[in-house]
């Protein structure tokens, strides 16, 4: 990165993002007679818990870089990964700005059940956007990649035929076959075996270096210090840490081990 011009693709600026749920009212609130009661009083039900998930994140990420999202559970890192994908609105006073359009290849991405794993790369491809002669082109190598046929053809079998895991790789291989400004990895590497983690490590490194930013968020530490020179560490909703892996690495295991 050094030698060539820093430019920015995601900027978080006070980034406050706050889950509220509503009607998760006490258990006097929540009976049939007083939800009927408000319902004839016309009175709107009050009870609106607020989790404030992330707490005025701020940082700039740049073209090329890999950065990896830590922390212990809750502390945030899936919703800011979801808010850098505009999924989830930042509270005013703060924003985030990202440059194109972010992909969030998470372990929930979105594939038809009932299509066979070929069929959900077709749609998968046209749906990121490329042309019908770009899938046609594509859609063996990414099976290949996904490895999901390496024991017996389960690209013709509908998606719910398959392990977790193997829907997991599926999705990563889809996502990876396109060049992305902006790719967030939620956990998605952490599903496949040692073989294929090898091989989705290499395609981040790969899009990374075809000048994309990706964000990766795993508790696998391996994966992170394989992929990411940078990262981010989040507790509690605020960022600790933000910098070169090794470094915030240790001042995470250092907050573990406590
Ligand atoms: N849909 C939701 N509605 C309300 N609260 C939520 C929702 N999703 C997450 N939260 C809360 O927001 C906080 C941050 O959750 P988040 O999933 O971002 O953490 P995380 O760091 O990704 O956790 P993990 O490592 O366990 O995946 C938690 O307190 C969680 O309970």
């Amino acid at each position: 990165m050094a030698d060539t011009e820093l430019v920015p693709t995601v900027i978080a600026d006070n980034a406050h993002i706050i889950y509220r749920i509503h009607g998760s009212i006490g258990p006097h609130q929540s009976s049939p007679l007083s939800s009927f009661k408000r319902l004839v009083t016309r009175q709107k039900s009050t009870a609106v818990r607020e989790v404030h998930a992330v707490k005025g994140a701020s940082f700039v990420a740049y073209k090329g870089e890999a950065i990896g999202l830590i922390g212990t559970n809750g502390s945030g890192k899936s919703t800011l990964l979801r808010a850098i994908a505009g999924l989830l609105p930042v509270e005013s006073g703060g924003a985030i700005y990202a440059s194109g359009q972010p992909s969030l290849l998470g372990v929930n991405a979105a594939l038809m059940n009932d299509l066979s794993g070929e069929r959900n790369v077709t749609l998968g491809c046209l749906a990121m956007g490329m042309t019908p002669a770009e899938v046609k082109d594509k859609v063996a190598d990414i099976i290949d990649f996904s490895g999901i046929n390496e024991r017996g053809d389960f690209s013709s079998l509908p998606m719910r035929t398959y392990s977790s895991g193997m829907g997991a790789r599926l999705r990563f291989a889809i996502a990876a076959a396109k060049k992305h400004d902006v790719l967030l990895i939620d956990e998605a590497l952490a599903t496949g075996d040692a073989k294929f983690r090898k091989r989705s490590e290499q395609r981040v490194r790969d899009l990374r270096a075809e000048a994309g930013t990706v964000f990766l968020v795993s508790h696998s530490e391996q994966s992170i210090r394989d992929t990411c020179e940078r990262s981010i560490w989040l507790e509690g909703g605020v960022i600790k840490a933000d910098g070169p892996t090794d470094d915030v690495m240790k001042e995470y295991e250092t907050f573990v081990k406590k």
